[in-house]
């Protein structure tokens, strides 16, 4: 089965992939040489004939073809390699382009099979199945072509043996191939089942909702099971026709050939070997195939934003949301609509509003995660269309309510923001944060590993550290989502001066900073309903 699709990604990895074509059939010469090479050592027996040169060049081809089977083996696993980094830096790539609005309409549990597991599978794929399908159409022809010069009959009774191998077998391609997506659909929800229950086991115990969680889990790995059994049913027919007609192929060219037997039967396992080991393959290179469609849908997903813009970003910070609205894909209702509002440069305008008003739906247009369906928002009066996305996200610091910590160390999780800060920058920014002292309190300082999420933390000491990543950055324009809990003095003291000198969007949650703010409009259902100029 060649996937059109597929095949069109090898052409980035064509050199490996030539390389084991080749050495595949090298390979296959050295085991067609040591075939015909005792078949004229066993027919020199029977004539009484000297034996011993003819095996001296056999052990001689046993031997080159080790070396070549070994080297083989190094470029597959090396092409494998190619292979599965190439791909996941393209859908890295990719998932970085389509960003936040995408994965909003995914489960990350999916998302990660279809990286992880996919690509894993599609490696046997390139290196092992593409490859034999080459030599698997190279390898038989010449040998029967050769065989029908010394013993036509056989050659003809040979060639209809490989040719009914090769496509009989198909005929169940298609229902294999739809029963092997079913067995990989099931098999990717049970393992975004997997990751949600790690996720949110301190929810699912505090509502004792572990155990009704297991056996939706075991009704999935059920359901994994008998999709997995149906599939290898049509294996096993598969498997089976083309042993018979491996049989029955070898033994129907024995009886119609003529003397040379021993060359009969050795020319038929050579002429099979090749068949043989594509089967092998294509079941290591079969998971891949039935991944292909997460892998399919991640290539070809639209980002929710082109990035066509390439103005750099301009000089003057000014934010002006103009006639703003928009709506989610497939909602019924805007999320927000004629929204205006102007931040001058250094001024702070605070947004307050309900739960669900449209507050983050603004900070995300104005990091273009989405763009506006009517009106537009310009930055130093240039539309946001027109900056590159690179540009625009290095002019916007953002500081998120539930701000994400890698597993790393501390000084990596801050250096995210700044690569080449040094350690005095990371001290220097973390003090104004409000973040040294604890940090300088923990075993290794800032060399300290962070669980995933920043889990070893509490949510103040995370909020100290985005604010410090924010410090860092050079971003003229803030965004800044206040927290609704953990703001301790400290906190509000470096929130306060991660805002200096910046122009500030902040959905706001507290009195403070709506008295402290340039302006302050308030959102409800989408709309502006109040605004002040400070
Ligand atoms: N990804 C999404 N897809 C569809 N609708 C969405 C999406 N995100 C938000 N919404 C809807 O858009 C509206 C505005 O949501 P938004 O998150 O902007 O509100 P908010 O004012 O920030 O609320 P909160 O203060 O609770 O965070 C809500 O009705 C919400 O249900």
């Amino acid at each position: 089965m060649i996937h059109r699709r597929l095949f069109h990604l090898a052409g980035s990895v064509k050199g490996p992939i030539a390389a084991c074509v080749a050495l595949g059939l090298l390979v296959s010469g050295a085991y067609v040489a040591q075939a015909l090479l005792l078949a004229a050592a066993l027919a020199a027996l029977v004539a009484g004939e000297p034996v011993l040169p003819l095996l001296a060049w056999a052990f001689a081809v046993i031997a080159a073809r080790g070396a070549l089977l070994w080297t083989r083996e190094l470029v597959t696993v090396r092409a494998g390699a190619l292979v599965r980094a190439r791909l996941r830096d393209r859908l890295v790539g990719r998932l970085a382009e389509l960003g936040p609005a995408h994965l909003a309409g995914t489960r990350t549990g999916q998302v990660q099979t279809t990286l992880v597991d996919g690509v894993e599978g599609l490696d046997p794929y390139f290196s092992r199945y593409l490859p034999q399908v080459a030599v698997t159409f190279c390898v038989p022809v010449a040998l029967v072509g050769w065989l029908f010069t010394v013993e036509p009959r056989a050659a003809v009774v040979l060639g209809a043996a490989v040719a009914g191998v090769l496509t009989i077998p198909r005929l169940w391609d298609a229902t294999l191939l739809r029963r092997g997506r079913a067995r990989w659909a099931a098999f990717s929800e049970l393992a975004a089942d997997y990751l949600e229950a790690m996720q949110g086991m301190a929810t699912l115990r505090a509502f004792g909702a572990v155990h009704r969680l297991g056996t939706r889990l075991a009704d999935r790995a059920h359901s994994l099971y008998l999709t997995t059994m149906r599939q290898l049913r049509i294996s096993l027919v598969e498997t089976g026709v083309s042993a018979f007609l491996v049989q029955a192929g070898t033994v129907g060219a024995i009886l119609v050939g003529g003397e040379s037997l021993f060359l009969i039967l050795l020319v038929s396992v050579e002429c099979f070997r090749p068949v043989r080991q594509l089967s092998e393959a294509w079941h290591a290179g079969y998971l891949g195939i039935t991944a292909v469609d997460g892998i399919e849908r991640l290539l070809r997903a639209r980002p929710a934003v082109p990035d066509e813009g390439d103005r750099a970003f301009p000089s003057s910070p000014e934010i002006r949301f103009e006639g703003v609205g928009f709506t989610y894909p497939g909602a019924p209702r805007p999320a927000v609509s004629e929204v205006s509002f102007t931040v001058k440069e250094g001024q702070t305008l605070a947004l307050v509003g309900p739960s669900g008003a449209g507050k983050s739906t603004l900070a995300a247009l104005l990091q273009r995660h989405h763009d506006p369906s009517e009106g537009r928002i310009t930055i130093g009066g240039v539309d946001l269309r027109d900056l590159s996305l690179d540009a625009l996200r290095c002019g916007i610091a953002v500081v998120a309510q539930d701000t994400y910590l890698f597993h790393g160390t501390i000084a990596d999780n801050l250096r995210l923001a700044r690569p080449r800060a040094t350690d005095e920058d990371l001290v220097d920014a973390a003090r104004r944060a409000g973040a040294h002292d604890f940090v300088s309190a923990l075993p290794d300082g800032y060399g300290t590993r962070l669980g995933e999420r920043g889990a070893t933390l509490s949510g103040g000491q995370r909020q100290r550290l985005a604010i410090a990543r924010a410090l860092l950055t050079d971003a003229p324009i803030l965004v800044l989502d206040e927290a609704t809990s953990h703001v301790d003095l400290h906190t509000e003291q470096a929130m306060n001066l991660v805002r200096q000198g910046r122009t500030c969007l902040v959905i706001a949650h507290r009195l403070a900073t709506v008295r402290d703010a340039d302006q302050t409009i308030t959102i409800d259902e989408g709309a502006i309903t109040e605004g002040r100029a400070a």
